[in-house]
């Protein structure tokens, strides 16, 4: 049968596809290194994964639990690259500025009050008496 692509297409494609992940690995690797949070963010992970590993969690608890960290590590990867864009944009002092910086850091910190909520229900019941 013939192939519905052009000659090369289907490598080209996936090449590209590959480079966009590697970007996007770069992304989380340069954050990581820059940025406490993330790091303090990487243990808290590793806590709740080796927690939820001794604890036993159904599907549905470990699907809360990926839910909660990967909302806390996207508000975090996002406010971070707000904030490189903010400092790029506007150097000096600007109330602008300002305003992106803080709305950044408040979905962060929704985030993180979320996951500690998701925390509480999911990891409750199988530590406390
Ligand atoms: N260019 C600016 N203009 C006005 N206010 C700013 C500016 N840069 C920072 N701010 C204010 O200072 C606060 C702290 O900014 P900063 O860049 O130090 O981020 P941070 O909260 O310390 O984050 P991190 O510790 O992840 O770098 C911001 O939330 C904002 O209120």
């Amino acid at each position: 049968m013939r192939s519905p692509w052009p000659r090369g297409l289907p490598a080209k494609v996936l090449r590209r596809r590959a480079a966009s992940f590697g970007h996007a690995f770069r992304g989380v690797g340069a954050a990581l290194r820059s940025e406490l949070h993330l790091r303090f963010h990487a243990l808290a992970t590793a806590a709740a994964l080796g927690l939820g590993w001794y604890c036993r969690l159904a599907r549905l608890e470990w699907a809360l639990v990926a839910l909660a960290v990967a909302g806390v590590w996207t508000a975090e990867l996002v406010n971070t690259a707000v904030e490189a864009l903010t400092d790029l944009a506007s150097p000096s002092y600007h109330p602008l500025a300002g305003r992106a910086k803080d709305v950044a850091a408040g979905a962060v910190l929704l985030a993180a009050l979320g996951a500690l909520v998701v925390g509480g229900l999911v990891f409750g019941p199988h530590l406390l008496p």
